[in-house]
């Protein structure tokens, strides 16, 4: 069910959540990460997002996953790079340089796998699992990443006001979700207007976690 809404967002082309530029998040606050040139950055749930192609230009090496080959086809075509890819025993693995994409799903991924993670930058991945999932999937990230610090992008509205995703983030379901393993730094945070946010209070948030 999780898998099947979001490939019939891909193969349908429904996909308000692709921003389409860089986030400005990401440009204004990556250097709180403090990573040195050529770090390895896990971009979770990727998508097709243009964040990817300002990492590589800043010198970053991107590891990806995203369970949509069709988005991962769309993404090297748009930084026109020809992958090289391989089968795996629970999807593909998409690589060229400085950068490596598993399609498949996060909790099939292994640390062994993934490779050395230097920093997480999650924008539109912890936001679009409901409840259940998105638990899951904060406690595997630590795991997968040995504790790497993250910089994560929220939105907090009034969660009656739109069903999402994107869904609602408290300040206090991101402590219960990371309190216990990370230093948590509200960066800053504006008022959204675009897209699911016409006519809702929504604040979109940028968080450092970090030790
Ligand atoms: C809201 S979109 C955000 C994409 C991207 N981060 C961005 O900012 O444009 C969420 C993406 O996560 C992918 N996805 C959802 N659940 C996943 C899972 N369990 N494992 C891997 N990818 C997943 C979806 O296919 C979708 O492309």
């Amino acid at each position: 069910m999780h898998e099947q809404f979001w490939h019939q967002k891909w193969e349908k082309d429904e996909i308000g959540f692709h921003e389409g530029e860089v986030n400005r998040f990401l440009y204004e606050y990556f250097n709180a990460l403090k990573l040195a040139a050529g770090a390895r950055v896990f971009v979770p749930l990727c998508g097709k997002t243009r964040d990817i192609a300002w990492l590589l230009d800043n010198g970053m090496r991107v590891v990806g996953v995203e369970l949509s080959e069709h988005a991962i086809k769309q993404l090297f075509a748009e930084l026109n790079l020809e992958p090289k890819v391989e089968s795996l025993a629970d999807g593909l693995h998409y690589t060229s340089a400085n950068i490596d994409i598993f399609v498949a799903n996060i909790f099939c991924l292994n640390s062994e796998l993934l490779g050395e993670v230097d920093a997480i930058y999650d924008r539109g991945a912890l936001v679009a699992l409901p409840e259940d999932i998105r638990t899951r999937y904060a406690q595997t990230l630590p795991i997968l990443t040995n504790n790497a610090p993250q910089l994560v992008v929220t939105y907090n509205y009034e969660q009656s006001q739109y069903s999402g995703p994107p869904f609602a983030l408290a300040e206090s379901e991101i402590e219960r979700l990371y309190a216990s393993i990370y230093a948590l730094k509200k960066l800053a945070s504006r008022q959204e207007t675009e897209g699911f946010a016409k006519g809702i209070d929504v604040e979109n948030a940028v968080w450092l976690l970090g030790s």
